[in-house]
């Protein structure tokens, strides 16, 4: 039996393989899930005409989820076309009955009206919302949103897609008029993975093409596939626009003739990903770009100590690291400011040496330090026009493609990335992003360095530089060696940097 993540599709099946469920399997496939089946409809359409709706008989419908429980079940449902009351009924006991004893995501994308005209579902509105209480995502369209929920605005149709239990709703911008295609998203609690309520929008130019039957299919099913593979709610989504982007670039200008939407591959083009904006990007958006960290060509930082104390500082200094962090937690503000200043002090004296302040900007301001490190929780409060201004560098954290997106169009001096593995240092529970995530945030990046934490150990180390970062964070891996010089030179001669 296949290893891999499980999602179900309940969807139509389109006799011209565009959209419904050959759009589930080929996206699904692309990012290396299994996709199993639950056939709503025969549906009878091509590229010019919808002819007709076949609806499945609920018996038919409890044969295949019966069938699959038994051996395929799945980590994600996607939902696409209901086709009548009697189906969104049955879908309600299902979806009931699942979500009571399992920890399952369903995603569900409204299906309503082909996109050359045509009535696809006579399910009632006020009946079919009956099952919305256990959806977990909804990806309508604009026009989509406005006919589900009465409302215009998009935060009003939200609201409504909240109040009747949804917790994330993705407002999709792509068949507005405009030049730039918006999606809006809305993450209205925790229980999926980000903490309370996060708005933001993923924008990307339009792509000038017809070939786009099944992109809606393709979206919502690429956000399950995602979500299957263990990615976070916004990354997930970040995902699955680049893929759209990717497939309607596949055949850009072709607008003669209403085409399937093309299912390409996993997203790696950083051109392909949509520019996150959320309150942070608006805030900061017209920064300049920060400080580089003065390396040499071809230099890299290798090695960064990340520590918790002075007496750490002056036993790391002498040992010719790049970088250096000092991090200070559960400390009162007086010590603080004291240690903030003698570090500052202490590093002048080793020049070839970067100090950063965790958290404390404005001491490292005050004091002089090289840079400062802030995290993505952080950036709000944060004057980044102030440190911008007093010409400190600055480093920030981010966990997944959508943190790693929005940190690097602020542009930093450096971004981090983590945590690569379980670390014992601070609770990262699901955000772990391991090497085969990092090696895929590598290839997003623009001309800023890469520094890797989280878990690192002198035995994974090699893993890690393999991936081409620019430097590798780490904490215990140095503070809780037997031997911290020892440690040190292992690490350093594992990135051939400070030997
Ligand atoms: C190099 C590096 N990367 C990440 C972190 C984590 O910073 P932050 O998100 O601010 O969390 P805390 O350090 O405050 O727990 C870091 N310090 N350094
Ligand atoms: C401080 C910190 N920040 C992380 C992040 O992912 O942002 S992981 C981490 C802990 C790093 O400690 P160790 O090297 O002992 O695992």
């Amino acid at each position: 039996m296949s290893d891999k993540p499980i999602i179900w599709t309940i969807s139509g099946s389109d006799c011209s393989a565009g959209a419904g469920i050959a759009a589930d399997l080929r996206t699904g496939h692309s990012f290396g899930v299994e996709v199993c089946t639950i056939s709503t409809a025969n549906t009878t359409q091509n590229s010019k005409q919808f002819y007709a709706v076949n609806a499945t008989d609920i018996a038919i419908l409890e044969e295949q989820a019966q069938a699959l429980l038994e051996d395929k079940f799945p980590r994600v449902i996607k939902i696409g076309l209901i086709a009548n009351d009697k189906q969104a009924k049955w879908l309600y006991n299902l979806l009931k009955d699942l979500k009571a004893r399992h920890d399952i995501l369903v995603v569900y994308d409204p299906v309503g009206q082909a996109s050359v005209g045509g009535v696809m579902s006579t399910a009632n509105q006020a009946f079919s919302t009956g099952f919305y209480p256990y959806i977990d995502i909804i990806t309508p369209n604009l026009s989509e949103a406005q006919n589900i929920t009465g409302e215009t605005d998009t935060t009003k149709q939200a609201k409504a897609f909240k109040q009747l239990g949804i917790s994330t709703v993705i407002i999709k911008g792509g068949h507005s008029d405009d030049d730039s295609c918006t999606d809006i998203c809305y993450h209205a609690t925790d229980n999926i993975g980000d903490n309370g309520e996060h708005v933001y929008c993923l924008s990307s130019d339009k792509i000038n093409t017809r070939y786009s039957h099944g992109g809606g299919c393709s979206f919502a099913s690429a956000v399950a596939a995602c979500l299957a593979q263990g990615y976070l709610v916004r990354d997930a989504i970040t995902l699955a626009k680049a893929f759209i982007n990717q497939g309607l670039h596949a055949n850009l200008g072709k607008m003669e003739h209403y085409g399937a939407f093309e299912q390409t591959q996993f997203p790696t083009n950083p051109a392909m990903f949509p520019r996150v904006v959320d309150n942070i990007q608006q805030r900061f958006s017209q920064l300049p770009a920060f400080k580089p960290l003065n390396l040499s060509p071809n230099q890299s930082l290798g090695i960064y100590p990340v520590i918790g104390s002075i007496e750490w500082l002056e036993k790391l200094l002498p040992l010719n690291f790049n970088i250096i962090q000092l991090r200070l937690k559960d400390k009162s503000q007086a010590t603080i400011e004291a240690e903030i200043k003698r570090a500052v002090e202490l590093a002048k004296d080793y020049p070839n040496t970067r100090l950063f302040i965790n958290d404390y900007w404005q001491l490292a301001i005050t004091h002089g330090a090289y840079g400062v490190h802030i995290g993505q929780e952080d950036l709000l409060d944060t004057d980044l026009a102030a440190i911008n201004r007093a010409g400190l560098r600055l480093g920030i954290s981010t966990h997944g493609c959508y943190e790693f997106l929005l940190a690097q169009q602020l542009q930093p001096s450096y971004l981090a990335v983590g945590a690569i593995f379980p670390t014992k240092t601070k609770d990262m529970t699901g955000q772990i992003q391991g090497v085969q995530t990092l090696t895929h945030l590598l290839s997003l990046k623009a001309d800023i360095p890469v520094v890797a934490i989280g878990g690192i150990s002198i035995e994974r180390a090699p893993s890690v530089w393999q991936t081409g970062v620019d430097s590798i964070a780490v904490v215990t891996a140095i503070t809780e060696a037997s031997d911290y010089v020892e440690a040190s030179k292992v690490l350093q001669g594992i990135t051939g940097v400070g030997e």
